[in-house]
């Protein structure tokens, strides 16, 4: 492809994304090479790179095959020689940067989401720690806890926060090299280079990056040899004293099929959890996420109490309470009504029926005993003791306030146990309610827990 044809294809492009965007993101790209179907663009900064293949990916890629069919993928590049800015201060040797600029067309393969930023985090009690460990890593200062591990349920806000600080990486330090991928990635890159006889590629660019960002590690367990790649990458980064951030939908010890030596060495540096939503959460979330849609959809009025309506109601993940409030803005600004709760009940109906759910006896059984770290048979197995009888009563209490369940029904499912057993359970927790903080603190905890 000639550089006259790559000058039209930019002008096809500015009419495609207008012409600020054109400006601020096209018009910086040179096209600097097109080999084996890979058109590599330089860019000024991987973050550039990052974005543009994010927001104008397709479009480039749509006018490029225009004018060169073969090119099937694109590919970004910051040149060694380029003078950016903040490079002034950069010690790296020439090498390295020509090494960097190889590595940075590797960050391409995951884009990062624009609007996954800190500033669009809201922080609340469930994720602060969770957030607290990720700015610090993102300041990119000394590496102090190797690796941050992440974890916490589905649309909780792993992935938010390792983009937010994989942006915040990028914008400060653009001569830094931060690689964020999935597991899934990792392993499709692994088997690739393995069958295209690239691993000594696979392992020095791995190897180079100064942050290594792995979202849903889960993935990779019982892969066996995906695994032993990755635990070999951990160790030649962590050696190298580079920051790895890694992410899961559970706790390293509790990912079935997963070595052993990786889950010790994940659980070798900061282990945070991102629990689930508590109400002043959510309403936080909508309401920030509100502000966002008044500038989208200006005309639309929202009634007093929707979002505490929404906020009390849907308490499943992050995701669905977004899904819901986006639902709602496009329907309403539709119809051209005003948002009002009965407007709210109609359009989310589904949402709101399967946010409903009944908690089930066994659900809060299991809760309560990984709670005190005893065995669901002995919570509802015969024995008396005070480690078991205690729990018990607790489970028996929260299933009276928390299921539709009667005494007996609820005394048949602890061991066949007499309602009066129940009753009597129930009482006892209400008295130490008032009377124990621990015990109230357990009940507050498991509620909020059981509630998400
Ligand atoms: N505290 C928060 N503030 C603002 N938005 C949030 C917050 N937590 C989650 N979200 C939003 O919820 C959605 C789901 O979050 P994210 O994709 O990070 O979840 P996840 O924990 O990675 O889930 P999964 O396990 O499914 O990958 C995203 O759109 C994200 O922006």
């Amino acid at each position: 492809m000639t550089q006259d044809q790559w000058g039209q294809v930019k002008q096809d492009l500015r009419k495609t994304v207008g012409s600020s965007n054109y400006t601020n993101w096209i018009e910086p790209l040179e096209l600097s090479d097109v080999a084996d179907g890979v058109a590599t663009l330089d860019v000024p900064t991987s973050f550039v790179g990052n974005y543009v293949s994010q927001k104008f990916g397709e479009h480039i890629l749509f006018h490029l095959r225009s004018a060169a069919p073969d090119v099937r993928r694109i590919s970004f590049n910051v040149p060694a020689k380029r003078p950016v800015a903040t490079r002034a201060t950069s010690t790296a040797a020439p090498r390295a940067d020509a090494v960097r600029a190889e590595r940075d067309n590797v960050i391409a393969a995951a884009p990062l989401e624009p609007k996954f930023t800190f500033d669009s985090f809201v922080v609340g009690k469930p994720n602060e720690l969770a957030h607290a460990a990720a700015k610090r890593v993102a300041e990119g200062g000394p590496v102090t806890f190797n690796p941050l591990f992440l974890y916490g349920g589905v649309g909780l806000g792993k992935t938010h926060l390792m983009h937010a600080i994989a942006w915040e990486l990028q914008q400060n330090q653009p001569n830094l090299n931060v690689l964020y991928l999935s597991a899934e990635q990792f392993m499709y890159r692994f088997v690739q280079a393995l069958r295209d006889r690239k691993m000594m590629d696979f392992k020095e660019l791995f190897r180079s990056v100064d942050v290594l960002m792995v979202d849903d590690v889960q993935f990779i367990a019982g892969k066996d040899s995906t695994q032993e790649e990755f635990f070999h990458t951990f160790n030649a980064l962590v050696d190298q004293n580079k920051q790895i951030i890694i992410s899961a939908d559970r706790a390293p010890g509790e990912i079935e099929k997963l070595e052993e030596r990786i889950k010790s060495r994940l659980q070798c540096g900061l282990v945070v959890d991102l629990h689930p939503t508590n109400y002043e959460l959510r309403l936080g979330i909508l309401q920030s996420k509100v502000e966002f849609y008044r500038g989208q959809y200006p005309d639309l009025v929202m009634a007093d109490g929707v979002l505490e309506f929404l906020a009390h109601r849907i308490r499943k993940n992050v995701r669905v309470l977004e899904g819901a409030l986006t639902r709602l803005f496009a329907f309403a600004s539709l119809v051209g009504h005003e948002i009002t709760l009965d407007l709210t009940q109609d359009c989310l109906a589904d949402v709101l029926r399967a946010s409903e759910r009944q908690l089930t006896v066994e659900e809060i059984q299991r809760q309560v005993s990984d709670h005190y770290n005893i065995r669901l048979s002995d919570l509802v197995g015969p024995k008396r003791t005070r480690i078991f009888a205690r729990p018990r009563q607790v489970a028996m209490y929260l299933c009276k306030q928390m299921t539709s369940r009667s005494l007996p029904d609820i005394g048949r499912r602890f061991g066949g146990r007499d309602h009066t057993t129940v009753m009597h359970g129930v009482r006892k927790i209400e008295e130490l309610r008032a009377s124990d903080a621990q015990i109230a603190e357990d009940l507050d905890l498991l509620r909020r827990t059981l509630e998400a």
